[in-house]
């Protein structure tokens, strides 16, 4: 089993299998600013891989690398064997790409951004989107071609339920129904890679996981899914692998539970008031604790190593002993197994240095 790995920027390389998308030493750099700082991952064919990470971690960057929509400052980036600048003809009818924002143009029905997409599509072979300046003249030859949808573009609108709304406009949809339609378009070309960044933002539970379906679908279909998401459930549910970047570098990847098992046990409780500091509190199995001031203090503890279950127990009895010559009760006493969401909050307070002492 391939373990998770910490603080490594050489990435998720996956040798001898058939890469997808193939990420080497990506590095972006705005300015005098390096939003991406030596990236590399690989995604072999048919798998989804998420890109998790904090706000500004520099995901989108990576992904627009990929698009073909920006050139690297430094690194190597492949789809499909194919450089995505240079070889962008190539390339383009064979990738699906889903925009952090679409940027609809609003008097359009959604059939007549559905051909207009499509029309744009197959007539420039290169990276479009519906955001700028991208309005045809009205009474174009292409406002002509959606009178009878055709099957195709009827197909694509099935798939994400929006086949009832050919002739609603697209500023009369809500934000998740756009994000349906930016789908809708994604696959549009039934293509062999797909990227989807922040697919199921704005849509509420019951379309998210219509959505969530929809890339199920298509994976099972053959297509290969890179995946920008905040939901961490979302990357639990979908991906193959994932990584989790902060401050543009990869700090741990791997399959889910690999990443989760690296998370360990999470021992917690409460103690009354906000005065307590690290020094009043004892180091259980090597590991100091997280304090978390509100009203009350929580602490937790996170366990890591072989046998977990042995060391979960006697840190317990250790902290039972500890709180009884003290006369403290401790609130609400849990150990469990860490989370997607303990790992990722982990890395974050590692990349910060390791200040563990939160307001809440
Ligand atoms: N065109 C640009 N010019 C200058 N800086 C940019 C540009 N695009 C992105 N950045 C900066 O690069 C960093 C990475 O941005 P990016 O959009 O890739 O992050 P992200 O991980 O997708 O974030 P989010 O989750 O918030 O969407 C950020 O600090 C952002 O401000």
């Amino acid at each position: 089993m391939r373990t998770p790995q910490s603080a490594d920027t050489s990435g998720t390389a996956t040798a001898g299998l058939d890469n997808v998308i193939e990420v080497g030493g990506l590095r972006q750099v705005y300015g005098d600013f390096e939003a991406v700082r030596g990236v590399s991952f690989d995604v072999p064919r048919g798998e989804l891989f998420a890109l998790l990470g904090t706000n500004g971690a520099g995901k989108t960057t990576t992904m627009e690398v990929l698009e073909g929509f920006r050139a690297a400052t430094g690194g190597t980036v492949r789809v499909l064997g194919l450089d995505p600048i240079r070889q962008r003809r190539e390339l383009r009818p064979r990738v699906g790409i889903m925009l952090q924002e679409g940027g609809f143009i609003g008097d359009l029905t959604v059939a007549e951004t559905v051909a207009l997409w499509k029309g744009l599509s197959e007539d420039a072979g290169r990276p479009v989107t519906l955001s700028g300046t991208a309005q045809p003249p009205r009474g174009s030859a292409l406002f002509g071609t959606v009178k009878g949808v055709d099957r195709h573009v009827m197909g694509a609108l099935e798939l994400v339920g929006l086949e009832k709304r050919t002739r609603t406009r697209i500023r009369q949809l809500s934000g998740g129904q756009k994000r349906r339609l930016d789908l809708a378009l994604a696959v549009l070309s039934r293509p062999e890679v797909l990227f989807l960044d922040e697919p199921t933002t704005g849509m509420d539970p019951e379309a998210r996981h219509a959505t969530w379906k929809v890339i199920e679908d298509l994976r099972a279909g053959g297509s290969t899914v890179l995946l920008t998401t905040h939901y961490l459930e979302e990357a639990e549910r979908l991906a193959t692998r994932l990584a989790i970047m902060h401050e543009g570098r990869i700090h741990v990847h791997g399959t889910v539970e690999e990443v989760v098992a690296g998370s360990g046990d999470r021992l917690s409780f409460r103690l009354p008031g906000v005065s307590w500091s690290f020094g009043d509190l004892p180091t259980l199995d090597g590991a100091a604790p997280l304090l978390t001031y509100g009203s009350d203090t929580e602490v937790v503890y996170t366990l890591t190593g072989e046998r977990a279950e042995s060391r979960a127990h006697a840190a317990t009895r250790l902290l039972l002993d500890w709180a009884d010559e003290r006369g403290e009760t401790l609130g609400r006493l849990t150990v469990r197994r860490g989370t997607l969401e303990d790992v990722f909050m982990r890395v974050v307070g590692e990349a910060l240095g390791g200040t563990f002492g939160e307001v809440r």
